[in-house]
């Protein structure tokens, strides 16, 4: 039995999910910050974040309302505050709202799992504008004066925020939910952008100053071009957190005096880092677009738009095919309608339309998977069969202009009755290397044979049985 935790129906249960999680969150996330190192980081008011902008029913104030709750409760329990659970994770919560209010101000792509650019680059801004508002009211909700103390406390808050929510973010919004990476097909030429991001990353701690931080960006860009965006996404976090915790470590040293900077050398890597994450990202959502786009194109050139069935340029595709290449025999059949420009002439453009798509749906029905079916042109469809003799195909052929003929079409309350007429050919070892021009043959061949069909009367199949089994 499949549990959905949060569901739009299920109201109070969505709310006690969440309730769980955010002080789940909490209270993991206050137990990493015992190392200095993870000191710098609180994931939670972007994992909140991501959770409420993936499911956006949940942006309620109610719901805010329960996170507030856990938060307070969780630093009343195991931190021991009172007053303060409630004043600073009102700055929390505050990002958390912020933010999805930012994020879910766009309009939901069209693609359920494509994210576009603009929402990309909202990501940054999000994370920005709900930092600041984050950090005016931390600052002040630690009860400093108004002093230098109040200016640290407040680009500490800011830093922190920014830095997590922009390495953080991309990747919860990109994490698809049924993740198809272990599908994915990890080739050399993914591996060589992660070796260079690692080698990158390598240099930038030998090296040092402030100019390693970017050092990985090339190789970031690199990656985001190569890889699937969630594993891009997933890189830019690792790298980020690698990168502070270094310069925390001193093992990439970037600061001179610290006294002549008006922000600390660790505010302004965390800073940096998330200002350098979101070109890659960026350059990653383009070019998820940019294949999803081909994508889109290669199927509208392969697939016919009014029928679906395979176009010309889709067939002689699906010819080209591995499965196909082992095939030693070929039948191929044009299948044309009589009369057809009676019918546009006597019920409308869209009548004929009409009796294109349900004719195309009866080829569909009796061809199945046994061939391959096109709408070559018109009203002239194509059919090609593998590992059949002529025999065969001249069955098959029967069986379609009977399916046809036998079953009338209803234009406009009026029963029409629509034959076709059929040319076939066959081919017997059909050469694997000059497949596209064998089956071009044969289609020739069956064109010739579909005119004698019209001259002999239309509604009939050429050449005629007999000549077939000869
Ligand atoms: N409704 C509609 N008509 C189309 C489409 N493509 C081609 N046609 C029409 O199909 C008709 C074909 O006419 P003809 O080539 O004279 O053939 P026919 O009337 O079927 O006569 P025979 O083939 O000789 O039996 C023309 O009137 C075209 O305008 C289409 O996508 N939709």
């Amino acid at each position: 039995m499949c549990v959905k935790w949060l569901d739009e129906k299920r109201e109070i249960s969505s709310a006690m999910t969440l309730f769980v999680t955010t002080a789940l969150f909490c209270f993991v996330g206050s137990h990493l910050r015992m190392p200095q190192e993870l000191s710098l980081f609180w994931p939670v008011n972007a994992l909140l974040t991501g959770i409420i902008v993936r499911f956006p029913w949940l942006h309620r104030t109610r719901n805010y309302f329960v996170c507030y709750t856990a938060m307070v409760l969780n630093d009343t329990i195991f931190s021991g505050w009172t007053g303060g659970a409630f004043t600073i994770n009102f700055a929390n919560i505050l990002f958390v709202f912020v933010a999805a209010a930012i994020l879910l101000a766009s309009p939901p792509a069209q693609d359920g799992n494509a994210l576009r650019v603009g929402k990309a680059m909202r990501i940054f801004a999000a994370c920005l504008i709900a930092s600041i508002s984050c950090a005016s009211w931390g600052a002040l909700a630690q009860g400093e004066g108004m002093n230098e103390k109040l200016i640290t406390a407040w680009s500490d808050w800011f830093s922190e925020q920014f830095s997590t929510g922009v390495l953080l973010l991309p990747f919860l919004l990109t994490l698809k939910r049924q993740t198809t990476l272990s599908r994915a097909v990890i080739s050399t030429k993914m591996v060589l952008p992660v070796i260079a991001l690692i080698l990158s990353v390598c240099a930038s701690a030998m090296i040092g100053g402030a100019g390693s931080l970017s050092f990985p960006l090339p190789a970031m860009i690199w990656c985001a071009i190569r890889l699937p965006i969630v594993a891009t996404t997933l890189l830019m976090l690792i790298t980020g957190i690698t990168e502070i915790i270094l310069v925390v470590d001193g093992i990439i040293t970037i600061q001179g005096g610290d006294s002549s900077l008006p922000l600390s050398h660790l505010m302004s890597a965390r800073l940096g880092v998330a200002t350098l994450a979101i070109g890659p990202f960026i350059v990653s959502v383009s070019m998820d677009a940019i294949r999803r786009l081909n994508h889109q194109l290669a199927l509208r050139a392969d697939y016919d738009f009014l029928t679906r069935l395979l176009s010309r340029s889709g067939l002689y595709e699906q010819l080209r095919g591995r499965e196909i290449a082992s095939c030693q025999r070929a039948g191929v059949m044009i299948i044309d309608i009589d009369y057809f420009k009676s019918i546009n002439d006597s019920f409308g453009h869209d009548a004929g339309d009409a009796v294109l798509e349900e004719l195309a749906q009866r080829l569909r029905n009796v061809v199945g998977d046994r061939g391959l079916l096109c709408r070559f042109g018109g009203e002239e469809f194509v059919a090609v069969f593998f590992n059949v003799d002529r025999e065969a195909l001249w069955h098959h052929a029967e069986s379609i202009r009977q399916a046809i003929e036998q079953e009338k079409f209803v234009l406009q309350g009026n029963t029409v009755n629509i034959t076709v007429s059929i040319g076939i050919a066959c081919q017997h070892r059909l050469s694997g290397k000059d497949r596209i021009s064998a089956i071009n043959g044969l289609i020739s061949a069956a064109d010739k044979n579909l005119y004698y069909s019209k001259r002999n009367g239309r509604n009939q199949t050429s050449p005629a049985l007999h000549e077939c089994i000869a």
